[in-house]
């Protein structure tokens, strides 16, 4: 993707599978909504070779667009509809092409059962956000394409919104691709985490994968006779094993702390802002990258 003489994406090689749940990570900027906004056909690239459910998104008509879903970051709208007229009349949209939710199952879903007759201008924000999800989902999509999804929700909605994803990857077979900053959110959901910096993809792979790549090393605290001690190694479970046959009962406050997502996201951002890494190692890259 460029504007002007500015490349905004450069070589992006993204493939998701059926039912599974990808999570896109990367700073401000980094080109996370061009991305997504391609793949929805909203926006047009400027090269490439792009196939989403098997069709250009360029050229995707109505009937390929009613297979997806797609949760926008704010979306504010219809104050005065209530919640559950909004998804009646949504869900006629679908008909020609899907089977779309039943108003009530949808909001059900969703956890809105008791809002269906409230105004949207009423709703709370937690609960907005989940309205939103569920427009996202009227058509009962294939591919749910969801930009943010849990900014504003309390710990409880959160909870239940990550309980939603598996069930609509694991038994709906729906494939998602999220945006996200909260990586504790992207550890958690996905199934595989592809992260963006300066428009490139500099890392792809599960969480853990992804943690033990790039900073191979756990670390170790505890006290020998109250003494705090702090050890970095690449085996944690040998060493711990061997420190306890060797010093038993003189150990206490034992900690083995593994590097997190986290941990690798802000080392990895940190570098490549500061122009160390211009391109991502070919030892950060899945083995299908
Ligand atoms: N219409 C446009 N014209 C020119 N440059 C643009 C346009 N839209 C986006 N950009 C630039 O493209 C780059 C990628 O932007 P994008 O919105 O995709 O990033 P993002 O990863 O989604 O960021 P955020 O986390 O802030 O939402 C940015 O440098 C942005 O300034």
């Amino acid at each position: 993707m460029r504007y002007g003489p500015t490349d905004v994406l450069r070589g992006v090689d993204l493939r998701i599978d059926r039912g599974e749940v990808l999570a896109l990570l990367g700073p401000n900027g980094a080109g996370k909504t061009t991305t997504v906004e391609i793949l929805e056909g909203l926006r047009v690239r400027s090269a490439g070779h792009v196939r989403v459910l098997g069709t250009d998104p360029g050229t995707g008509g109505e009937a390929w667009r009613a297979r997806l879903g797609i949760v926008l970051q704010a979306w504010n709208d219809h104050g005065r509809w209530r919640a559950g007229e909004l998804l009646d009349h949504l869900r006629h949209f679908y008909t020609p092409y899907t089977t779309p939710y039943d108003t009530a199952e949808l909001l059900d879903l969703v956890g809105l059962a008791d809002q269906a007759g409230t105004r949207i201008a009423a709703l709370s924000g937690g609960q907005r956000r989940r309205l939103d999800v569920a427009i996202g989902l009227a058509g009962r999509p294939e591919l749910l394409f969801l930009d943010e999804p849990t900014v504003g929700f309390d710990p409880q909605a959160r909870q239940e919104f990550h309980e939603l994803i598996t069930r609509l990857s694991a038994v709906d077979s729906t494939s998602i691709l999220l945006t996200t900053h909260d990586l504790a959110e992207a550890e958690k959901l996905a199934d595989r985490i592809v992260i963006l910096a300066g428009g490139t993809v500099v890392a792809e792979g599960d969480a853990a994968t992804l943690a033990d790549r790039v900073a191979g090393n756990s670390r170790v605290r505890y006290r020998l006779d109250g003494e705090p001690v702090t050890h970095s190694c690449a085996d944690a479970t040998g060493y711990v094993r061997d420190l306890f046959a060797r010093h038993g009962e003189h150990v206490t406050d034992l900690e083995v702390h593994r590097a997190s997502l986290e941990d690798v996201y802000l080392a990895m951002v940190r570098d490549i802002e500061s122009g160390l890494r211009t391109e991502a190692p070919a030892d950060l890259m899945g083995a299908n990258a």
